[in-house]
Protein backbone atom coordinates (compact mmCIF):
# COMPACT_ATOMS: atom_id res chain seq x y z
CA UNK A 1 0.00 0.00 0.00
CA UNK A 2 1.01 3.29 -0.55
CA UNK A 3 0.40 6.76 0.61
CA UNK A 4 0.20 10.49 -0.58
CA UNK A 5 -0.60 13.07 1.51
CA UNK A 6 -3.02 15.62 -0.29
CA UNK A 7 -2.44 19.38 0.33
CA UNK A 8 -3.18 22.69 -1.08
CA UNK A 9 -0.86 26.20 0.71
CA UNK A 10 -3.96 27.82 1.24
CA UNK A 11 -7.50 27.70 3.08
CA UNK A 12 -8.61 24.93 1.79
CA UNK A 13 -7.80 20.84 0.83
CA UNK A 14 -10.27 18.82 -0.59
CA UNK A 15 -12.65 20.27 1.96
CA UNK A 16 -14.14 23.94 1.51
CA UNK A 17 -14.81 23.98 5.34
CA UNK A 18 -11.19 23.51 6.07
CA UNK A 19 -10.46 26.55 7.20
CA UNK A 20 -13.88 26.85 8.92
CA UNK A 21 -13.65 23.85 11.14
CA UNK A 22 -12.60 24.43 14.78
CA UNK A 23 -9.42 22.42 15.05
CA UNK A 24 -7.46 24.26 12.22
CA UNK A 25 -5.48 27.05 12.42
CA UNK A 26 -6.81 29.99 10.59
CA UNK A 27 -4.06 31.71 8.66
CA UNK A 28 -1.89 29.06 9.51
CA UNK A 29 -1.43 28.04 5.79
CA UNK A 30 0.82 31.62 5.87
CA UNK A 31 3.23 30.62 8.55
CA UNK A 32 6.14 27.85 7.94
CA UNK A 33 5.98 26.16 11.03
CA UNK A 34 2.52 24.80 9.80
CA UNK A 35 3.81 22.89 7.14
CA UNK A 36 6.59 21.68 8.78
CA UNK A 37 3.84 19.86 11.53
CA UNK A 38 2.66 18.07 8.55
CA UNK A 39 5.27 17.22 7.39
CA UNK A 40 7.30 16.02 10.05
CA UNK A 41 4.30 13.75 11.36
CA UNK A 42 3.89 12.34 7.67
CA UNK A 43 7.14 11.29 7.68
CA UNK A 44 6.84 9.89 10.94
CA UNK A 45 3.95 7.74 9.46
CA UNK A 46 6.50 6.93 7.02
CA UNK A 47 3.97 8.35 3.94
CA UNK A 48 5.91 7.84 0.58
CA UNK A 49 4.91 11.32 -0.34
CA UNK A 50 3.12 14.54 0.16
CA UNK A 51 2.21 16.94 -2.76
CA UNK A 52 0.37 20.05 -2.77
CA UNK A 53 -2.20 20.70 -5.78
CA UNK A 54 -2.70 24.21 -6.99
CA UNK A 55 -4.42 26.93 -9.11
CA UNK A 56 -2.89 29.78 -10.50
CA UNK A 57 -6.09 32.12 -10.15
CA UNK A 58 -8.90 32.91 -7.29
CA UNK A 59 -12.16 31.68 -8.33
CA UNK A 60 -14.08 34.59 -11.21
CA UNK A 61 -16.31 32.02 -12.90
CA UNK A 62 -19.09 32.20 -9.94
CA UNK A 63 -21.43 35.36 -11.27
CA UNK A 64 -17.68 36.28 -13.67
CA UNK A 65 -16.44 37.68 -10.46
CA UNK A 66 -13.97 36.86 -7.97
CA UNK A 67 -15.89 38.67 -5.00
CA UNK A 68 -18.16 35.55 -4.63
CA UNK A 69 -15.44 33.30 -4.29
CA UNK A 70 -13.30 35.01 -2.03
CA UNK A 71 -15.56 36.98 0.42
CA UNK A 72 -16.97 33.06 1.41
CA UNK A 73 -13.18 31.40 1.31
CA UNK A 74 -13.92 28.68 -1.56
CA UNK A 75 -11.08 25.97 -2.93
CA UNK A 76 -9.40 28.74 -4.64
CA UNK A 77 -9.43 31.66 -2.57
CA UNK A 78 -5.80 32.12 -1.47
CA UNK A 79 -2.69 29.42 -2.13
CA UNK A 80 0.78 29.76 -1.90
CA UNK A 81 3.52 28.60 -4.08
CA UNK A 82 3.97 25.51 -2.93
CA UNK A 83 7.69 24.79 -4.55
CA UNK A 84 9.50 27.26 -2.39
CA UNK A 85 7.52 25.38 0.72
CA UNK A 86 8.74 22.31 -0.43
CA UNK A 87 11.94 23.66 -0.60
CA UNK A 88 11.60 24.30 3.53
CA UNK A 89 10.45 21.23 3.84
CA UNK A 90 13.45 19.13 2.28
CA UNK A 91 15.45 20.79 4.92
CA UNK A 92 12.99 19.80 8.06
CA UNK A 93 13.06 16.04 6.52
CA UNK A 94 14.81 13.19 5.41
CA UNK A 95 12.97 10.62 3.64
CA UNK A 96 9.29 11.81 2.94
CA UNK A 97 8.69 12.48 -0.83
CA UNK A 98 7.71 16.41 -1.51
CA UNK A 99 5.14 16.79 -4.17
CA UNK A 100 4.09 19.99 -6.09
CA UNK A 101 1.74 21.09 -8.76
CA UNK A 102 2.73 23.03 -11.96
CA UNK A 103 0.77 23.31 -15.03
CA UNK A 104 2.10 22.90 -18.60
CA UNK A 105 0.06 25.69 -20.18
CA UNK A 106 1.47 28.05 -17.71
CA UNK A 107 5.05 27.35 -17.63
CA UNK A 108 7.83 26.99 -19.70
CA UNK A 109 9.53 23.33 -19.51
CA UNK A 110 13.37 25.29 -18.98
CA UNK A 111 12.63 26.73 -15.94
CA UNK A 112 10.25 24.15 -14.85
CA UNK A 113 13.00 21.70 -15.48
CA UNK A 114 15.35 23.48 -13.28
CA UNK A 115 12.89 24.34 -10.03
CA UNK A 116 12.24 20.53 -10.28
CA UNK A 117 16.08 19.37 -10.59
CA UNK A 118 16.86 21.75 -7.54
CA UNK A 119 14.47 20.53 -5.27
CA UNK A 120 15.62 16.85 -6.71
CA UNK A 121 19.02 17.73 -5.59
CA UNK A 122 18.33 19.62 -2.17
CA UNK A 123 15.74 17.07 -1.39
CA UNK A 124 18.58 13.99 -2.02
CA UNK A 125 16.23 12.44 -4.68
CA UNK A 126 12.67 13.20 -3.03
CA UNK A 127 10.92 15.52 -6.01
CA UNK A 128 7.75 15.00 -7.27
CA UNK A 129 5.27 16.77 -9.83
CA UNK A 130 1.67 16.62 -10.32
CA UNK A 131 1.22 17.69 -13.70
CA UNK A 132 -1.73 19.79 -14.83
CA UNK A 133 -2.83 21.71 -17.50
CA UNK A 134 -5.10 23.83 -15.77
CA UNK A 135 -8.77 24.53 -16.09
CA UNK A 136 -10.15 27.63 -16.00
CA UNK A 137 -10.63 31.18 -18.05
CA UNK A 138 -9.27 32.65 -14.35
CA UNK A 139 -6.03 31.56 -15.33
CA UNK A 140 -5.71 32.53 -18.60
CA UNK A 141 -6.45 36.04 -17.58
CA UNK A 142 -3.54 35.74 -14.96
CA UNK A 143 -1.27 34.11 -17.94
CA UNK A 144 -2.61 36.54 -21.16
CA UNK A 145 -4.75 34.13 -22.99
CA UNK A 146 -7.88 34.86 -24.56
CA UNK A 147 -9.23 31.84 -23.67
CA UNK A 148 -8.60 28.77 -21.97
CA UNK A 149 -6.73 26.06 -24.51
CA UNK A 150 -8.72 23.65 -25.57
CA UNK A 151 -9.26 20.29 -23.52
CA UNK A 152 -7.14 18.25 -26.13
CA UNK A 153 -4.70 20.56 -27.07
CA UNK A 154 -4.28 21.66 -23.33
CA UNK A 155 -3.14 17.88 -23.26
CA UNK A 156 -0.82 17.59 -26.83
CA UNK A 157 1.00 20.80 -25.25
CA UNK A 158 1.73 18.55 -22.48
CA UNK A 159 2.97 16.10 -24.10
CA UNK A 160 5.42 17.87 -25.92
CA UNK A 161 6.42 19.84 -22.65
CA UNK A 162 7.39 16.73 -20.75
CA UNK A 163 9.43 15.50 -24.17
CA UNK A 164 11.21 18.74 -23.89
CA UNK A 165 11.65 18.88 -19.52
CA UNK A 166 12.93 14.73 -19.94
CA UNK A 167 15.09 15.66 -22.89
CA UNK A 168 16.27 18.57 -20.27
CA UNK A 169 16.54 16.73 -16.80
CA UNK A 170 18.78 13.88 -18.86
CA UNK A 171 21.13 16.70 -21.03
CA UNK A 172 24.09 15.58 -18.41
CA UNK A 173 25.10 11.76 -18.19
CA UNK A 174 25.29 11.28 -14.32
CA UNK A 175 29.24 10.82 -14.35
CA UNK A 176 29.43 14.42 -15.82
CA UNK A 177 30.56 16.98 -13.47
CA UNK A 178 33.79 16.35 -12.27
CA UNK A 179 34.60 19.38 -9.86
CA UNK A 180 38.28 18.86 -10.13
CA UNK A 181 41.26 21.70 -10.65
CA UNK A 182 42.00 21.31 -13.92
CA UNK A 183 38.34 19.98 -15.62
CA UNK A 184 35.25 21.08 -13.56
CA UNK A 185 32.79 18.76 -15.75
CA UNK A 186 32.90 16.41 -19.09
CA UNK A 187 31.47 18.97 -21.59
CA UNK A 188 31.02 15.97 -23.86
CA UNK A 189 28.92 14.28 -21.59
CA UNK A 190 26.76 17.28 -21.71
CA UNK A 191 24.60 17.80 -25.37
CA UNK A 192 22.25 19.97 -26.26
CA UNK A 193 19.06 19.32 -26.53
CA UNK A 194 18.51 21.03 -29.86
CA UNK A 195 14.26 20.76 -29.55
CA UNK A 196 11.98 22.24 -32.42
CA UNK A 197 8.15 21.34 -32.23
CA UNK A 198 4.95 22.93 -32.46
CA UNK A 199 4.88 24.44 -28.99
CA UNK A 200 7.86 24.67 -27.92
CA UNK A 201 11.65 25.51 -29.13
CA UNK A 202 14.34 24.47 -26.49
CA UNK A 203 18.16 24.37 -27.32
CA UNK A 204 19.91 22.81 -23.74
CA UNK A 205 21.07 21.73 -22.51
CA UNK A 206 20.09 22.34 -18.62
CA UNK A 207 22.20 24.48 -16.79
CA UNK A 208 21.90 21.90 -13.60
CA UNK A 209 23.77 18.82 -13.59
CA UNK A 210 21.83 15.30 -13.13
CA UNK A 211 19.63 15.30 -10.24
CA UNK A 212 19.64 11.80 -7.35
CA UNK A 213 16.54 10.32 -9.41
CA UNK A 214 17.46 11.49 -12.75
CA UNK A 215 13.89 13.19 -13.31
CA UNK A 216 11.17 14.22 -11.02
CA UNK A 217 8.33 11.56 -10.39
CA UNK A 218 5.65 12.43 -12.28
CA UNK A 219 2.41 12.26 -11.18
CA UNK A 220 -0.84 13.13 -12.50
CA UNK A 221 -4.60 13.02 -12.20
CA UNK A 222 -6.55 13.54 -15.16
CA UNK A 223 -9.51 11.07 -15.54
CA UNK A 224 -10.79 11.64 -18.95
CA UNK A 225 -10.43 9.68 -22.08
CA UNK A 226 -7.19 11.90 -22.97
CA UNK A 227 -6.14 12.38 -19.81
CA UNK A 228 -5.53 8.79 -19.15
CA UNK A 229 -3.96 8.33 -22.32
CA UNK A 230 -1.43 10.83 -20.79
CA UNK A 231 -1.05 9.43 -17.48
CA UNK A 232 -0.44 5.62 -19.31
CA UNK A 233 2.47 7.57 -21.35
CA UNK A 234 3.89 9.71 -18.74
CA UNK A 235 2.50 8.91 -14.94
CA UNK A 236 4.29 7.05 -12.54
CA UNK A 237 1.56 8.18 -10.13
CA UNK A 238 -1.87 8.67 -11.15
CA UNK A 239 -4.32 9.86 -8.29
CA UNK A 240 -8.25 9.83 -8.82
CA UNK A 241 -11.29 10.74 -7.29
CA UNK A 242 -13.55 7.47 -6.99
CA UNK A 243 -16.79 7.21 -4.73
CA UNK A 244 -16.84 3.56 -4.80
CA UNK A 245 -15.24 0.26 -5.48
CA UNK A 246 -17.21 -0.80 -8.93
CA UNK A 247 -15.99 2.83 -10.56
CA UNK A 248 -12.05 2.35 -8.41
CA UNK A 249 -11.80 -1.40 -10.20
CA UNK A 250 -12.83 -0.27 -13.75
CA UNK A 251 -10.58 3.25 -13.96
CA UNK A 252 -7.74 0.66 -12.46
CA UNK A 253 -8.02 -2.45 -14.95
CA UNK A 254 -8.47 0.64 -17.63
CA UNK A 255 -5.31 2.65 -17.02
CA UNK A 256 -2.96 -0.69 -16.36
CA UNK A 257 -4.28 -1.46 -19.44
CA UNK A 258 -3.29 1.74 -21.03
CA UNK A 259 -0.35 1.61 -19.56
CA UNK A 260 0.82 -1.56 -21.84
CA UNK A 261 -0.39 0.28 -24.66
CA UNK A 262 2.29 2.98 -24.32
CA UNK A 263 4.94 -0.24 -23.77
CA UNK A 264 4.93 0.31 -19.88
CA UNK A 265 4.42 -2.15 -17.27
CA UNK A 266 1.32 -2.07 -15.09
CA UNK A 267 3.13 -1.45 -11.72
CA UNK A 268 4.98 1.05 -13.77
CA UNK A 269 1.85 3.21 -12.38
CA UNK A 270 0.96 3.32 -8.53
CA UNK A 271 -3.08 4.38 -8.96
CA UNK A 272 -3.70 6.12 -5.66
CA UNK A 273 -7.23 6.74 -4.87
CA UNK A 274 -8.71 10.08 -2.25
CA UNK A 275 -9.83 9.47 0.32
CA UNK A 276 -11.11 11.26 3.76
CA UNK A 277 -10.63 9.55 7.05
CA UNK A 278 -12.13 10.51 10.14
CA UNK A 279 -10.58 8.42 12.44
CA UNK A 280 -12.76 8.04 16.35
CA UNK A 281 -12.20 6.02 19.41
CA UNK A 282 -15.60 4.38 18.93
CA UNK A 283 -17.45 4.34 15.42
CA UNK A 284 -19.67 6.95 17.16
CA UNK A 285 -16.77 9.42 17.73
CA UNK A 286 -15.79 8.78 14.00
CA UNK A 287 -19.17 9.95 12.94
CA UNK A 288 -19.33 12.68 15.04
CA UNK A 289 -16.30 13.77 13.45
CA UNK A 290 -17.44 13.49 10.14
CA UNK A 291 -20.97 15.55 11.08
CA UNK A 292 -18.60 18.31 12.36
CA UNK A 293 -16.86 18.71 9.42
CA UNK A 294 -19.08 18.46 6.83
CA UNK A 295 -21.98 20.64 8.30
CA UNK A 296 -19.27 23.27 7.87
CA UNK A 297 -19.96 22.54 3.95
CA UNK A 298 -21.52 25.34 2.12
CA UNK A 299 -23.63 24.50 -0.73
CA UNK A 300 -22.29 28.25 -2.27
CA UNK A 301 -19.09 27.33 -0.91
CA UNK A 302 -18.93 24.11 -3.30
CA UNK A 303 -20.94 25.94 -6.24
CA UNK A 304 -18.42 28.68 -6.41
CA UNK A 305 -15.33 25.77 -6.96
CA UNK A 306 -17.25 23.71 -9.08
CA UNK A 307 -17.56 27.01 -11.48
CA UNK A 308 -13.60 27.26 -11.06
CA UNK A 309 -13.43 23.28 -11.62
CA UNK A 310 -15.40 22.89 -14.55
CA UNK A 311 -14.78 26.69 -16.00
CA UNK A 312 -18.61 27.22 -16.09
CA UNK A 313 -20.76 30.01 -14.18
CA UNK A 314 -23.50 28.27 -12.02
CA UNK A 315 -24.79 30.96 -10.30
CA UNK A 316 -27.63 31.78 -12.77
CA UNK A 317 -28.51 27.98 -11.91
CA UNK A 318 -31.74 26.80 -9.92
CA UNK A 319 -30.56 25.77 -6.48
CA UNK A 320 -33.35 23.47 -6.21
CA UNK A 321 -33.52 21.76 -9.66
CA UNK A 322 -31.32 19.14 -10.68
CA UNK A 323 -27.79 19.75 -11.81
CA UNK A 324 -28.42 19.60 -15.62
CA UNK A 325 -25.83 18.35 -18.67
CA UNK A 326 -23.58 21.39 -19.73
CA UNK A 327 -20.54 21.52 -21.46
CA UNK A 328 -17.52 21.85 -19.31
CA UNK A 329 -14.15 22.52 -20.79
CA UNK A 330 -12.44 21.85 -17.10
CA UNK A 331 -11.89 18.57 -14.83
CA UNK A 332 -14.47 16.52 -16.87
CA UNK A 333 -13.73 13.24 -15.01
CA UNK A 334 -14.78 15.27 -12.00
CA UNK A 335 -18.11 16.34 -13.70
CA UNK A 336 -19.18 13.24 -15.24
CA UNK A 337 -19.07 11.70 -11.77
CA UNK A 338 -20.74 14.50 -10.20
CA UNK A 339 -23.52 14.24 -12.85
CA UNK A 340 -23.95 10.59 -12.15
CA UNK A 341 -23.99 10.65 -8.21
CA UNK A 342 -26.74 13.78 -8.69
CA UNK A 343 -28.57 11.44 -10.91
CA UNK A 344 -28.19 8.48 -8.56
CA UNK A 345 -28.95 9.84 -5.38
CA UNK A 346 -31.70 12.36 -6.66
CA UNK A 347 -29.86 15.64 -5.51
CA UNK A 348 -30.64 19.64 -6.50
CA UNK A 349 -27.78 21.72 -7.51
CA UNK A 350 -27.63 22.94 -4.17
CA UNK A 351 -27.40 19.19 -2.76
CA UNK A 352 -24.46 18.88 -5.27
CA UNK A 353 -22.99 21.95 -4.52
CA UNK A 354 -22.87 20.59 -0.30
CA UNK A 355 -21.59 17.66 -1.61
CA UNK A 356 -18.74 19.27 -3.47
CA UNK A 357 -17.92 21.66 -0.20
CA UNK A 358 -17.27 18.69 1.39
CA UNK A 359 -14.69 17.11 -0.82
CA UNK A 360 -14.38 17.35 -4.31
CA UNK A 361 -16.65 13.96 -4.26
CA UNK A 362 -13.30 12.55 -2.20
CA UNK A 363 -15.39 9.29 -0.91
CA UNK A 364 -15.04 9.69 3.34
CA UNK A 365 -14.67 7.05 5.58
CA UNK A 366 -15.49 7.34 9.29
CA UNK A 367 -14.40 4.57 12.13
CA UNK A 368 -12.04 3.10 14.58
CA UNK A 369 -8.95 2.74 13.16
CA UNK A 370 -9.04 -0.90 12.25
CA UNK A 371 -12.24 0.28 10.52
CA UNK A 372 -10.02 2.44 8.64
CA UNK A 373 -7.59 0.14 8.21
CA UNK A 374 -10.00 -2.91 6.98
CA UNK A 375 -11.51 -0.64 3.73
CA UNK A 376 -8.44 0.27 2.68
CA UNK A 377 -6.94 -3.18 2.72
CA UNK A 378 -10.61 -4.35 1.14
CA UNK A 379 -9.89 -1.35 -1.92
CA UNK A 380 -6.46 -3.30 -2.32
CA UNK A 381 -6.88 -6.86 -2.20
CA UNK A 382 -10.00 -5.87 -4.95
CA UNK A 383 -8.10 -3.98 -7.33
CA UNK A 384 -9.29 -1.15 -7.14
CA UNK A 385 -5.97 0.92 -6.10
CA UNK A 386 -2.22 0.65 -5.54
CA UNK A 387 -2.43 3.15 -2.55
CA UNK A 388 -4.43 6.40 -1.28
CA UNK A 389 -4.34 10.19 -1.13
CA UNK A 390 -5.05 10.82 2.38
CA UNK A 391 -7.19 14.28 2.56
CA UNK A 392 -7.46 16.36 5.75
CA UNK A 393 -10.48 17.53 7.03
CA UNK A 394 -8.56 20.22 9.50
CA UNK A 395 -5.10 21.60 9.19
CA UNK A 396 -2.66 21.64 10.87
CA UNK A 397 -3.43 18.68 12.99
CA UNK A 398 -5.42 16.74 10.27
CA UNK A 399 -3.02 13.91 9.68
CA UNK A 400 -2.17 13.25 13.44
CA UNK A 401 -4.95 10.45 13.96
CA UNK A 402 -4.24 8.79 10.91
CA UNK A 403 -0.61 8.36 11.60
CA UNK A 404 -0.89 7.94 15.26
CA UNK A 405 -3.80 5.24 15.15
CA UNK A 406 -4.38 3.91 11.57
CA UNK A 407 -0.84 3.40 10.52
CA UNK A 408 0.38 1.25 13.36
CA UNK A 409 -2.56 -0.67 12.52
CA UNK A 410 -1.73 -1.71 9.16
CA UNK A 411 2.05 -2.22 9.94
CA UNK A 412 0.78 -4.30 12.52
CA UNK A 413 -1.29 -6.39 9.61
CA UNK A 414 1.67 -6.25 7.19
CA UNK A 415 -0.10 -4.12 5.35
CA UNK A 416 2.33 -1.07 5.11
CA UNK A 417 6.28 -0.72 5.86
CA UNK A 418 7.28 -0.43 9.27
CA UNK A 419 10.04 2.12 7.75
CA UNK A 420 11.71 3.44 4.53
CA UNK A 421 14.32 1.17 3.04
CA UNK A 422 15.81 4.15 0.76
CA UNK A 423 16.05 7.24 0.79
CA UNK A 424 14.56 8.01 -2.53
CA UNK A 425 10.89 8.44 -3.64
CA UNK A 426 11.50 6.30 -6.20
CA UNK A 427 12.36 3.52 -4.05
CA UNK A 428 9.68 4.20 -2.00
CA UNK A 429 7.19 3.70 -5.20
CA UNK A 430 9.28 0.52 -5.59
CA UNK A 431 8.93 -0.81 -2.44
CA UNK A 432 5.86 -3.16 -1.63
CA UNK A 433 5.46 -3.66 2.03
C1 LIG B 1 -6.64 14.14 -6.69
C2 LIG B 1 -6.64 15.18 -7.80
C3 LIG B 1 -5.84 16.31 -7.67
C4 LIG B 1 -5.85 17.30 -8.66
N1 LIG B 1 -5.08 18.43 -8.48
C5 LIG B 1 -5.16 19.41 -9.41
C6 LIG B 1 -4.44 20.61 -9.22
O1 LIG B 1 -3.73 20.78 -8.26
N2 LIG B 1 -4.55 21.60 -10.15
C7 LIG B 1 -5.31 21.46 -11.27
O2 LIG B 1 -5.35 22.39 -12.07
N3 LIG B 1 -6.02 20.30 -11.50
C8 LIG B 1 -5.96 19.30 -10.58
N4 LIG B 1 -6.68 18.16 -10.77
C9 LIG B 1 -7.40 18.00 -12.01
C10 LIG B 1 -6.53 17.11 -12.96
O3 LIG B 1 -5.18 17.35 -12.76
C11 LIG B 1 -6.80 17.40 -14.41
O4 LIG B 1 -6.32 18.66 -14.73
C12 LIG B 1 -8.24 17.35 -14.65
O5 LIG B 1 -8.70 16.13 -14.19
C13 LIG B 1 -8.55 17.53 -16.12
O6 LIG B 1 -8.27 16.38 -16.69
P1 LIG B 1 -9.43 15.47 -17.32
O7 LIG B 1 -10.31 16.37 -18.17
O8 LIG B 1 -8.59 14.50 -18.12
O9 LIG B 1 -10.16 14.85 -16.18
C14 LIG B 1 -6.69 17.15 -9.80
C15 LIG B 1 -7.50 16.01 -9.93
C16 LIG B 1 -7.47 15.02 -8.94
C17 LIG B 1 -8.33 13.81 -9.11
Amino acid sequence: MHLAAFLIAGNAAHSQALWRHPQSRRGGFLELDYYLHIARTLERGKFDLLFFADRLAVSTRYGDSHLHGLYIGDQDATRLDPLPILGALAAATSHIGLGATRSTTYSQPYSLAREFATLDHLSGGRAAWNVVTSVNQGEADNFGLKETLPHDVRYDRADEFLEVTHKLWHSWQPDALRLQQDRYADADKVAAIDHQGAHFSVRGPLNIPASPQGHPVIIQAGSSDRGQDFAARWAEVVFNIQPDLPRLQAFYRDLKNRAQQFGRRPQDIRILSAVMPFVGQSRQHARELQEQANALADPLVGLSTLSSHMNVDFSGFALDAPLGDVQVSGIQGLFKLLRAISAERQLTLADAGRLYAQGVLTPQIAGTAADVADWLQSIIVANGADGFVISPSHLPYGFDDFVDQVIPELQRRGAFRQDYAGRQLRQHLAASP
